[in-house]
């Protein structure tokens, strides 16, 4: 697997990185998503240099010209509900792509910090031979993806496959690196050193569902 930290070289990124973090900004939840959108955007371009190009000949009113574009049939899967602004930034770019969305979320059997993931609801077009591009804000343990993609493997294998998250931890970046088929891209805009017992990101910037659409139930 290839992992692409892009967040490693100074860039406008880190603008956007830093105040989903900051406790004085990230409570502007209008903020926040749009930030996590644009980071969708920056993570979108920079993934779409691996793609697949061929030269297209296209026509200006004042003549011909040649240019590369890419022509991987895309499929953009985001996990709910921490995905929806990746997902609308992500598609932002990746206009033409079809679209599917999958819910994973953590069921404490015992009342305490143990957790198992639970993945409902999935709703995707054929992803036969195509790009899948999973994406998820936030890369803890690493479980809801596994979980997530143990799910959508049952519907069909795609040619390729790219995980985009926003913030990962060390941690979840090796359990991804064991447990995804070896041509897989992992694009990361930041790497943190822990995690805590609960399996929340630190210091990350505590629960991204919840700073995009409130606290649920
Ligand atoms: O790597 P993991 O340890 O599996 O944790 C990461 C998951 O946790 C968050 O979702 P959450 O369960 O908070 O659901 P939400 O999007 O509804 O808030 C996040 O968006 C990931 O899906
Ligand atoms: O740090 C974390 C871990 C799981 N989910 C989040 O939103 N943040
Ligand atoms: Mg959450």
């Amino acid at each position: 697997m290839k992992t692409h930290y892009i967040g490693e070289n100074n860039s406008i990124l880190n603008n956007f990185i830093s105040e989903i973090r900051d406790v004085k900004i990230q409570k502007d939840s209008l903020r926040f998503r749009r930030n996590i959108e644009r980071i969708g955007e920056i993570l979108s371009y920079e993934l779409s240099k691996s793609l697949s190009y061929s030269g297209v000949y296209l026509e200006t009113p004042l003549g011909k010209k040649k240019i590369q574009l890419p022509y991987n049939d895309i499929v953009l899967c985001s996990i709910l509900r921490a995905g929806l602004p990746l997902h609308q930034g992500m598609l932002n770019y990746f206009d033409k792509a079809e679209n599917a969305f999958i819910s994973a979320y953590r069921h404490h059997p015992n009342k305490g910090e143990d957790f198992e993931i639970v993945v409902e609801y999935f709703a995707s077009p054929e992803i036969e031979n195509k790009t899948l591009l999973l994406a998820d804000p936030m890369l803890a343990t690493g479980q809801s993806l596994v979980a997530v993609y143990e799910a959508i493997k049952k519907h069909g294998t795609p040619k390729e496959l790219h995980i985009v998250a926003v913030i990962a931890s060390k941690e979840g970046v090796e359990f991804i690196e064991k447990h995804f088929p070896e041509n897989t891209h992992l694009w990361i805009a930041a790497i943190d050193d822990k995690l805590n017992s609960k399996g929340y990101i630190v210091p990350g910037l505590g629960d991204a569902g919840d700073l995009a659409f409130g606290e649920k139930l």
